[in-house]
Order: C-alpha cells, then structure tokens, then sequence
C-alpha cells in the first residue's frame, strides 16, 4: 500500500475521465501555483476522490511532508531525463562524426560535388539518433519536454485482466522482471546497448499510456505526467489503475488534464501529447486508409486530435506520408498561424499548412465577399459562367482572320472563328491546344479556299500555313496563353457575365457577381471564394505554356525586326505585360497584384486533412478534391458551426472528392475547451435555431458567467472598459469580436496589454488584446472574449446564428457580451 501521504487519489482519477466510462468529467480541482490560472479564477468542481479520499491532501495545499515527496518524486524523474538528455548529446555528436565522415568521402567519391549517399548508409540506429538529436535542441527548448510520460507496469496485471477482470491479489514486487518502467516522449531515445530510454509516444508500446483505465488496466499500474519546462521536471501527476498501489509506487497530483485545461491560452495551440484521452487516442490511431471523419460539438478537441492524427499517420507510414505528403486545411491565415506549432512540437516538421484562401499557389487572400455573392461563388451552378467564360472568346481578340497563305486569300469571320474553337476545345484544354488550334484554323481555311481532292496543293498550303508570320501573329492575339485569373477578371464586365451566364443567374446576381470582381480589381486583392474559382478555371485552361510563350515570344522580336527591313509600317507586338508570358510586376499596380506569379499545376498530397470541413462550399471541396485525387484523408467539423448554408449540395461534392474510399467516424462529445457557464450559454442560443446541435459536455466549472450587457452609445468606451477588468483577470489572450459594423471603430483597442504579465507556461503575449471579425475566430479560442451586437454578427454572417455560436464558444474562462 502506498506508503506516503502524499495527495493520492482514486484508481483511475484522471482529471477527465473517458466520458461514459467514469461518467462525463464534472472535475475540477483548485487551480495550483504554476497553472497560469490566477487563484481568483478558481473552479469551484469536485473531483471524484479529491476530497473524498481522506488520505488525499492536493499538491498545492498539502503538508509539508506531501510537498517533500512531490520533490523526491521529480527529482526520481530529473535523474532520468538527465540521462536521456546526456545520451542525446553523445548521440549527437557520434552522428555529426559520422555525417561529416559521410559527407567527406561522397565528396571524393563525387569528385568535388557534395554527396549524401555516405550519410544515408548510417545503419538504423544511428540514423535514428542523428535525426533524434537534431531534434532535440528545438523540442527541448521550445515545448514541453521531451520526455513527458511514465508507465510503471506490471506484467502479473496484464496477464490476469486479459478479459478486464479485477486485478490479481498479488502484484509482482518492485524489482521482479515481471515490474517494468516505461518513458513515453515526443520522440524514442535509446542507449548505447539498445535499450529504449524514452519510447515514442506513437508507437504501439505507449499505447497503454492512453488507453489504460482502472477497468482494463493493460497491465499499468501507475501512469504518470512529468510537467517540465525545456529540460526540468517541474510537476508530477498520477493516475493509479488499480485499486490499490503498491508500496513502491507513490501516487501525487491532482490529475494532469486538468491542470492543462485550467492554464492560460497563448497566441499558438498546444499539443495535448501528455494528457490525450482514450476516445481521442482511437482516433488519432485509427487505420490510414479511406476517409476519417471526426465530428463533435464546439472545444471538443477535434482539431488537436487531427493535428495528433496527422503526426500518428507520419510516424506509422513514413515513407507514404513524407513523401507524398500531408495537407491541413484550416479555415484562416490565423487558424494556421494558430496551430502551426503543434506538429513542430511532436517532432514533425514536414506538413504543408495551408488556409482556404491560399490553397492555389501564389494567391495568398484573407477577404470575405459579402454572404449573397459567396454564396453564388460557391455553389457549383457558377461552373456554367466559368465554363462559358473559359470557353469563349478572349476579350480584346481579333474577331476575323485575313490572311494571304500560299497565293490565296483567306478570309475567315468570327462565326468560322467560333466554330473552330468551339471544336479544338472540345478535345483539349486551352493552354495546351495552340497547336491544335492553329492546325484547325489552316483545316477551315483550306476548306474556304482549297480544292477537296487537290492534295499536293492542300499540303503546301498546310505547309506554308505551319510558317506563316501573319498567321504566327494573328495566333499570339487570337490563341494567347490564358491565366485563370484573368479569365475572371474578365467578369467584371457585367454585361459579358450575363452573356455567360445564359439564364442561370438572375441579372441582379450577375450584376453582384460583375461588382464583386470590379472590387477586386480597384483593391488588387481576390477574396477567398475567388480562389476556388481560379482554381476550377485553371483545371479547364491547362497550365499556362509559359516556356514555350517565352520562347515564342522572342523569336517573334527577330522575325518582327526582320519585317521592319521589308516595310512592314505597323507592328502589334506581344502586349508582354498582360498576356501570360513574361509579366512585369509593379507592386502598385492592382492589376499586377492580382496576377503576380505564377499559377502551376496543383500539388497532390497522400494525406488530407481538412478542418471546420462544415464551412466549405461545394467548389472550395472541388478545390480541395483536385489535391487529394489518390489521397486519404481525415475531415474534421461540426455542423452546427457552419457558415455555408447550403449543407446538401456541399455534402455531394465532398462525397464526389471520397469517391468510394471506405469510411470510419469518430465522435468527440467532451468540451475541453469552455467553462461549463460559457458553453451553457452558447448552447442555449444555438438550440433556440438548431435544436439538432451536436451539444457536448463541458469537462470544466468555474462558477463563473458570462456577463451581459448593453454596447451603450460608444461602444470604444464600453469595450475598453470591459477590456480594463479582463486584463486584471486574465493572464492570456484576450478576444474582442466583433461585426463589420463595429470593426473600424474597435480597431484602436487592438494590442491592449502589450507588455502585460506573460501568459502560463512562461509564454508571453504580444498585444493581448485581438479585434476580430467572428469568421476570423474560427477554431481559435483565447482567454478571455467580448462578443460585441450579437444580432448584428447573426445578420451579417453567411452562417447567422451558427456564426454567433462560434464566437460564443472561443473563450476558456471568461466571456462578455455587448447588446
Ligand atoms: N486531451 C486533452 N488534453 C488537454 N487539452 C485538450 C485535450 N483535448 C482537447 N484539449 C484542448 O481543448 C481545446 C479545444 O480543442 P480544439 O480546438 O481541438 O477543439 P475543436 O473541437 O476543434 O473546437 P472547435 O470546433 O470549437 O474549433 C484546446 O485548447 C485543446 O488543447
């Protein structure tokens, strides 16, 4: 029996157990030293066994003896980390040594030219060293320890509960080989004689660290989480599995979730590594194939367990997924400026982070049309516009051809002309049948001017027509290298939609949709629904032949300063800086803006992840389907969150990008990320106008509420004085969201508490203070929020009330609301 009197808790306590294993996690323990939380945040929950254990005593208000123990037990795991640390450093240097020995003899081997090949001959173990010491130094300074977990495991246990039956009335004593002490880190460390110091957290035996509960115990005895900062262990917590612990094991803390959750939020995302939960742990693990999709309501942790998923798929299948790569998608440049530290802290370095509005290369957009017009842009009926549009002619273009080819003159008008593109299309994408177009046009011309069965005379004429110079000119301006953008710039004339259109929009959304691009056009940016259209756009014209324009073009400067000898008056040379070949960029200029770069053929991933996937329109999923034609992926989302109101005809295209790939879902329904009295809140709107809501429950109570109340005439006023009391009350972020109405005005509160005290974790926050519009906010959370008009955000959001219940489900301890 544990002979301490340490704080000690119940078999299986761990802060949150799995919901419907121990009941939901109505848990919360007083906030301790360290936790970021100010002690005035306190939480008000009781913990199953903390308290009702008389023995327990809780770490940060027990005895004098209890704090000794804490001590003894963290120094027990310094000394380890110590160990794995100075292990590192040897191994660090022997594969220096060795890479620099390699790198040498590929230079000789390669005469001068630096070669790798000798690195990669590093047998096994050394390359996973080198690899795991270059790590080092950045997990170790920059998260929250490499070595984060222990399992003091009893194999008499593992044996005895095969069938998850009570535990055997005698455990193995301490220092039998039947007692095993395993360490689970962010990356697997072993010593010289093979021995594993640390094991990966992704691999099959660090499972139980995630898996084991009191019912089925996997042989664990005792699961714990070492707490450090860089390489000091600064806390300790246990979870006991069995009903009694053995003499040996010392049972302290109060339970390692809770902990992480009552902590303040910084500006980046923390990886949950140490404390993921059993249900989130199947997901993270569930086979790579096909399709998994994670559903839950708001805070429930999907995007974490993603994100943990992602690293999980790297480490099981390495060469599939490095090589062929893993997308994340995200609904914002903020979300993954957000979560783009939780890979990097798991090791993992390598994932293409990617929001919805930089999904095509070389457009990069935060800018949302207004509800109406993103609506006609997402949905798949403005594929009949492009199409017209990618199809017809080129604003500008020759509308007739003449030509003396051959002793004949060749006449052709723009109906002839409509008619040969309309055939060459038919076959092939633009951008790559110039060709093909040119070898038509000659076809319709010898068909106005030829003999039918003169065939020696068709073949001159064809061969001539192959080198003619007026010919080459009329090409460059009748057939010019198209880029998708400019096809929708093209659009802004609202005439030329309507054309396109051909009935299947109404002259006032033609005319919306005509504005929107004009809009573009004046501000030199694109808005996040254009990008899918370019990219649908770029799908029908093929890559823009850029070496081949290029080449042209500059035998079209000789063979022109040739014509000048024969007086040739008039020259119409390539208009370089529109067309697609070589473009001249001024950044002042909106035009250029909007085009600069250039747009390639997609990048294709073996894995997709796709986040807030409830918020995309059924051409955002075309998109996003172009890059995952042979991939799997895992879709994360909550429909009760959604912006994009048509759910149907955005549920087809994302079963067209799965195909027939097999599925499996998950489903997270404990909130990890609100106190109870805030999503309480949040939930009671939504049920009012979805009462269909996938409601979670919320794992942490504050006795803190939300507090309402009126906006007031001045509403920079209200909210800096709302804004006084949060930063008192609060160590990180803080968030004020609100309405385009209000946005310009609020702007100037913005960095408020620069310089203020240093969010937990020793993590400081620039600014503390964001305003942002509440699309913005999506699958970002923060300390503290001021939701500002909420019937106005429901007015003016694509998503209405959905949108409002975003905003109201971004704040972990505290939340205002301005009516
Ligand atoms: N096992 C865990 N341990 C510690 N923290 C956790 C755990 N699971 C989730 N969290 C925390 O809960 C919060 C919410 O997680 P996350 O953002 O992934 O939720 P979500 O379901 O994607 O939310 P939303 O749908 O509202 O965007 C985060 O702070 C996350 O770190």
């Amino acid at each position: 029996m544990s002979t301490s009197n340490a704080p000690t808790r119940e078999p299986g306590q761990t802060g949150a157990p799995t919901p419907g294993e121990s009941g939901p996690d109505a848990v919360a323990p007083a906030p301790r030293a360290g936790d970021g939380q100010r002690p005035a945040e306190g939480t008000n929950g009781t913990a199953p066994g903390n308290g009702s254990n008389g023995s327990s005593t809780g770490a940060s208000n027990g005895t004098a003896r209890g704090r000794d123990v804490v001590t003894e037990q963290i120094a027990v795991e310094q000394a380890h980390v110590d160990r794995v640390m100075s292990e590192l450093e040897k191994a660090g240097r022997r594969a220096d040594d060795v890479q620099a020995e390699g790198l040498a003899r590929g230079r000789i081997v390669k005469s001068g030219e630096v070669g790798y090949e000798e690195a990669a001959g590093l047998f096994e173990r050394d390359a996973l060293m080198f690899h795991a010491a270059k790590r080092r130094t950045a997990l170790d300074t920059q998260y929250e320890g490499l070595v984060f977990g222990r399992l003091d495991i009893d194999h008499t246990l593992a044996k005895a509960t095969g069938a998850a039956e009570a535990a055997p009335t005698e455990l193995a004593p301490a220092g039998s080989p039947e007692r095993e002490v395993r360490y689970i880190g962010r990356l697997g460390v072993r010593d010289d004689d093979y021995e594993p110091l640390v094991i990966d957290w992704r691999a099959p035996a660090a499972s139980p660290f995630y898996r084991a509960t009191p019912t089925q115990p996997m042989g664990v005895l005792r699961r714990r989480v070492l707490r450090s900062k860089g390489a000091t262990v600064v806390g300790v917590e246990d979870d006991l599995m069995v009903p009694e612990a053995p003499d040996d094991l010392v049972v302290v803390g109060d339970g390692a979730l809770m902990a992480a959750l009552t902590r303040s939020r910084g500006e980046r995302m923390r990886d949950i590594v140490a404390t993921i939960q059993a249900h989130q742990d199947e997901a993270i693990r569930a086979s790579a194939r096909g399709v998994t999709e994670i559903t839950g309501g708001p805070g429930t942790g999907k995007t974490v367990v993603a994100l943990h998923r992602a690293a999980f798929l790297l480490y099981s299948d390495r060469r599939r997924f490095e090589s062929g790569g893993i997308l994340v998608l995200g609904p914002s440049g903020a979300y993954t400026a957000y979560i783009e530290r939780v890979l990097p802290s798991l090791g993992e370095e390598s994932v293409a982070l990617r929001a919805l509005g930089d999904v095509v290369d070389v457009m990069h957009t935060e800018r949302f049309d207004e509800p109406a017009v993103a609506r006609l842009k997402g949905s798949v009926g403005i594929r009949t516009l492009l199409g017209a549009a990618a199809r017809g002619r080129v604003p500008g273009g020759p509308e007739q051809l003449r030509v003396f080819v051959a002793g004949r003159a060749v006449r052709l008008d723009a109906r002839a002309l409509d008619r040969v593109r309309s055939q060459v299309l038919r076959s092939g994408q633009r951008n790559v049948s110039a060709n093909a177009a040119r070898s038509a046009l000659g076809e319709a011309a010898w068909a106005q001017v030829g003999d039918r069965g003169d065939r020696d005379a068709r073949a001159e004429f064809v061969d001539k027509w192959d080198d003619h110079r007026d010919v080459d000119t009329f090409m460059t301006e009748w057939w010019p290298q198209v880029d998708p953008r400019e096809v929708l710039l093209w659009l802004a004339d609202a005439d030329l939609v309507r054309r396109h259109a051909r009935g299947s929009l109404t002259p006032e959304d033609a005319g919306a949709l005509a504005a929107s691009f004009a809009l573009a056009l004046e501000t030199g940016t694109w808005s996040v629904a254009d990008v899918a259209l370019v990219d649908d756009l770029a799908a029908r014209l093929g890559p823009v032949q850029e070496e081949v324009a290029e080449e042209r073009g500059f035998y079209d400067i000789e063979e022109l300063d040739d014509l000048s000898q024969y007086g040739v008056t008039e020259v119409q040379p390539v208009r370089r800086d529109e067309g697609a070949s070589v473009r001249v960029t001024r950044n002042g200029d909106p035009r250029d803006r909007l085009l600069a770069g250039r747009i390639g053929s997609p990048d294709e991933y073996a894995h997709v992840l796709v986040d807030e996937a409830q918020d995309l329109s059924p051409m955002q999923w075309r998109m996003v389907a172009r890059r995952g034609r042979h991939a799997s992926w895992t879709v994360v989302g909550d429909a009760a969150q959604a912006s994009w109101p048509v759910p149907a005809e955005a549920a087809a295209a994302r079963e067209e990008a799965f195909g027939t790939q097999p599925r499996q879902s998950f489903h997270m329904d404990t909130n990890y990320r609100n106190a109870r009295e805030i999503f309480d809140y949040a939930a009671e709107i939504v049920r009012r106008t979805v009462p269909d809501a996938d409601i979670p429950q919320a794992v942490r109570e504050t006795g803190i509420h939300p507090v309402e109340a009126p906006l007031g005439d001045d509403p920079v006023a209200t909210v800096r004085e709302v804004l006084a009391e949060l930063l008192t009350q609060v160590d990180g972020s803080i968030a004020v969201i609100t309405p385009r109405r209000h946005a310009g005005a609020l702007s100037v509160l913005a960095g408020d508490g620069t310089g203020d005290a240093a969010a937990a974790g020793g993590e400081p926050v620039e600014g503390r203070v964001q305003v942002v519009d509440p699309m913005s906010t999506k699958g970002l959370e923060y300390d503290a929020t001021v939701v500002v008009d909420p019937d106005e955000i429901v007015r003016e959001s694509p998503g209405g009330v959905r949108v409002l219940y975003v905003a109201l489900t971004r704040a972990a301890h505290r939340m205002t609301v301005l009516s």
